[in-house]
Order: C-alpha cells, then sequence, then structure tokens
C-alpha cells in the first residue's frame, strides 16, 4: 500500500462491525467522520477551489463543495451567500496549515483562514474495493483484489485465506468496476490440455461467452472452455509485424485465433489449427465476426498430426512459391517437443526442384517456458534436441513475458533448417554428436 491510501485509511476507516463478513452488507459501511472545512463567498468559490485544489478533499463520489447546515442540519437559506470547501485532513488541520500559495490566494479573494468542522457522511459507494476488503478480512492477511479483465469477466486468482470471503470480494469487484457483470475464480492450476481453467463464478451472470477487442480484433468465445490470456496482446501485435500480404500462416496451435485473425485481416493465407473443438468453432466464428474466413483454412486435430498431414501437403508448394512461410506454435509447456513433427517431413530425399529454394524455408516461431537461470539457452537447447540440429548463430529468442517468479515465457525464432525437412537419421547434423556450443549466439530481440 501507498502512504497516501494509508493515510486515507486513518479518515475513511470502516466500522469494526464490517471485520469478517461473509454477505455484503452494503450499509453496515456507512460511518460520519469529521473534515476540515473552509467557508467561502460564492462570489469568489469557483476561483478559490481552483487555487486550494491541493489541500481539497478528493475521493470518487464526494462532493468537496456542500452548502452550510444551521445548528439541527438543515439547511440555511440566510447562509446561501457562502459554500464550505471540504479538505483534505492529511493536509489541513488548522489554519496554520496552508501553505504560502494558498494563505496568497485567500488573502486576495478575501476569504478567511479559519477552519470549521464538517460532519460527512462516508458511505459504501464512497470506498475503495480494496479499503472494503482490508476492513472485512481478518486483520494483517493480504487484501489482493487484482484481476485479469476478459470482457464483461473479471477473472481471479484467490488464495486460501480469501476463500471464505470469496462471494463478498466477487459482489465488491462488480460494484466497483463499471462494465464488470461477472466475477470467477480460478479453481485449478492451467494444467488441462486446452489450457483452460476451471473456474468458479464469485458474483454476477454465470453468462461465459467474452467479447473482447484485441489490436483493433474483435474475439468472442467462451471463457470457461477455451484458452485466452489478455497479457499476450503485445506478443500477438509482434509477430503480426513481420507479415507481408501474401504469406502463409501456419498456426499450430491457434486457440480461438488472436494470431490467426489479424494475420489473415493484413493479407495473409492461413492455416489454423487447434485440438480443442471448442476452440475449433470460436476460431471459425471469429473469422466470419471479422470477415476473413475466405482467408483461414481451419483443423481440428492433434498438432503434430497437423504438420505431418495437411501442412506436409501444402509445404512443397509453398516453398516454392515467392511468399514467406511463418509456423507459429503458441503451446509454452510443450510446443519445443513438438518441434520433432519436422523431421524428414518432406521426405529423406531433397526434391531437387525444391533445393533452389532454400530462400523460401519456414520461419518458425515456437514459443517454450523456461524455469532455467539461462532461459535463452535452455529454450535454445531443447528446440536442438527435438530437431536434433544446432541452431547456433541461426536463430533469435524474444523474452514475451515474466509468467511467475523464476519463470519466463520466451520465443525462439529460426528458418527451418533444410537438413531437418529432408532429414534421414544418416543425413542429420545430431546434435548429440556434436559438441555442445558453450554460448548461444543468439541475438536477443528484447532490448
Ligand atoms: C497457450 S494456447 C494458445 C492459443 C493462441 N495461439 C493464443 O496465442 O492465445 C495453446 C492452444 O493449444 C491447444 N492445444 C493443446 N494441445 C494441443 C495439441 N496437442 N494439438 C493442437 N492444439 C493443442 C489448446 O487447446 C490451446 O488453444
Amino acid at each position: 500500500m501507498t502512504d497516501q491510501s494509508q493515510a486515507d485509511l486513518g479518515l475513511y476507516k470502516p466500522p469494526q462491525t464490517v471485520r469478517g463478513m461473509t454477505d455484503l452488507d452494503r450499509a453496515a459501511f456507512s460511518q460520519t467522520v469529521s473534515v476540515p472545512a473552509i467557508r467561502i463567498p460564492t462570489n469568489v468559490l469557483n476561483k478559490v477551489v481552483k487555487s486550494l485544489k491541493k489541500v481539497a478533499l478528493q475521493r470518487p463520489g464526494l462532493k468537496r463543495v456542500v452548502e452550510e447546515h444551521s445548528e439541527d442540519g438543515t439547511k440555511d437559506s440566510s447562509k446561501g451567500e457562502h459554500r464550505l470547501l471540504l479538505l483534505d485532513p492529511n493536509n489541513i488541520t488548522t489554519a496554520d496549515s496552508f501553505g504560502s500559495e494558498e494563505a496568497d490566494a485567500l488573502k486576495a479573494y478575501g476569504v478567511s483562514q479559519e477552519i470549521q468542522r464538517y460532519e460527512l457522511k462516508l458511505t459504501y459507494e464512497n470506498l475503495k474495493s480494496e479499503e472494503i476488503l482490508r476492513a472485512v478480512l481478518p486483520e494483517g492477511q493480504d487484501v489482493t483484489s487484482g484481476f485479469s479483465r476478459v470482457g464483461h469477466i473479471a477473472h481471479m486468482n484467490l488464495r486460501d485465506h480469501q476463500l471464505p470471503y470469496r462471494k463478498l470480494i466477487g459482489q465488491v469487484i462488480i460494484d466497483k468496476n463499471p462494465g464488470v457483470t461477472c466475477v470467477v475464480n480460478k479453481t485449478n492450476t492451467i494444467d488441462s490440455t486446452y489450457r483452460n481453467f476451471q473456474m468458479e463464478v464469485l458474483a454476477g451472470e454465470s453468462n461465459m461467452v467474452a467479447k473482447v477487442r484485441e489490436n483493433g480484433v474483435f474475439y468472442e468465445f467462451d471463457f470457461s472452455r477455451v484458452y485466452w490470456n489478455p497479457r499476450l496482446s503485445t506478443e500477438h501485435e509482434r509477430i503480426v509485424s513481420l507479415l507481408q500480404r501474401g504469406d502463409t500462416v501456419v498456426d499450430v496451435f491457434a486457440g480461438v485465433g488472436p494470431f490467426a485473425i489479424p494475420a489473415a485481416r493484413r493479407g495473409c493465407e492461413i492455416l489454423a489449427n487447434d485440438l480443442n473443438p471448442e476452440s475449433f468453432r470460436w476460431l471459425q466464428h471469429n473469422a466470419k465476426l471479422n470477415k476473413v474466413d475466405r482467408k483461414i483454412t481451419s483443423f481440428n486435430m492433434d498438432g503434430r498430426d497437423f504438420i505431418r498431414g495437411p501442412v506436409r501437403e501444402r509445404l512443397p508448394a509453398l516453398i516454392k512459391g515467392s511468399h514467406k512461410i511463418h509456423v507459429v506454435m503458441n503451446l509454452p509447456a510443450l510446443a519445443l517437443e513438438f518441434l520433432d513433427a519436422f523431421r524428414g517431413l518432406l521426405g529423406p530425399e531433397p526434391d531437387q526442384s525444391l533445393s533452389c529454394q532454400e530462400n523460401n524455408l519456414p520461419q518458425v516461431h515456437c514459443y517454450g517456458f523456461s524455469k532455467e537461470d539461462d532461459a535463452q539457452r535452455d529454450v535454445v537447447e531443447r528446440a536442438e534436441a527435438s530437431l536434433k540440429i544446432s541452431l547456433q548463430g541461426q536463430c533469435s529468442v524474444h523474452l514475451v513475458r515474466n509468467v511467475a517468479p523464476n519463470k519466463e515465457m520466451m520465443c525462439v525464432s529460426f528458418t527451418l533448417p533444410k537438413e531437418v525437412l529432408y532429414s534421414k537419421h544418416t543425413q542429420n547434423r545430431d546434435i548429440s554428436e556434436e559438441p555442445c556450443p558453450k554460448k548461444q549466439k543468439c541475438e536477443d530481440l528484447t532490448d
């Protein structure tokens, strides 16, 4: 917590009675606090408020200029010539608290520095999510109200000590975040084949069909049944920026299309595949939604079968063509191991008609997680082990993002060597037969 929010909590500390609440009772957060105020004639109100903006009370949902009230709390029409400006008690406690700038302005407008007290009613609406949760959850325990947003869905990853309060936390997130109408909590680690989460709806509607926009492209999908990660938008954009009109993109683990759809919009021809029937369905839906269905041929198969079937069939003609071929493999837990599917893909003997086309071999962008100190070297070595060839000096490695402490997501990019596509085991420069290079000469594109 910042110093400022700690100070804020001093003033806006909700009543002790809310501690341990599991069913949200918004009225229980109401309280009256005494704040400093200054009396300003209405004819100079705007100018004075502007001059005192650094010391005025600032809190969403609260009016800082209020009418004066008589002793019994009713509006006093004889006092209509003045208004009260509520001040931040962290800045102003007495008439001497004003800085020279503010003091000069007050003098210039003929306003007395005298401080009054104002009884301010604070309600649930005036509190921030963190303040509410800090007041409710057991004292001293971590209050994390962070979430990822996917369309109307807020997606949380609550800790064990927060679980008894999960319904309340969900409701607070909905109340405090306009546009969020459903809050879910992840109930397992992401270890399913299809990379989707199991989730529990904590609050709001249970409609899981999200509508999102990423890099100007619209997607729709059932968030509970497919993979979607808003943190990959920069990486999707990076890869798409490498493509030229007419290129072919082979997306082996396409999900609902965040590489395939923008690539098709850029004028590329797409072969997109995903094993999850739900991803396949939403991929097709998104292709139509973005009017690029004629550019995308989609498949619902295992990635290796996809490479060794539809991709193998089309590759010779594509290599002979003049447009580039990009292969995208975003299944970071496994994709590096899937590279073995390219070994000997086009048969043991190089086709003589292709041998002059070395300039147009596929460019592979393959993702991998690494927990090693030298993540760059680790992912390259794993790619080499699957391809059974050295990539030394022939690849680049990009750090995509830090997934967890000591876990990086990396992308290895390289031109698929001819020796891999036409490999016979005896023809391979098998990496196990070569001394392992001490240092990979891979260009790091991260900075
Ligand atoms: C990490 S997601 C990436 C999705 C998408 N490319 C993106 O960037 O958001 C990996 C995808 O691979 C799919 N998948 C998992 N195993 C697969 C396999 N053996 N063959 C093909 N697709 C697979 C999952 O269903 C999931 O949609």
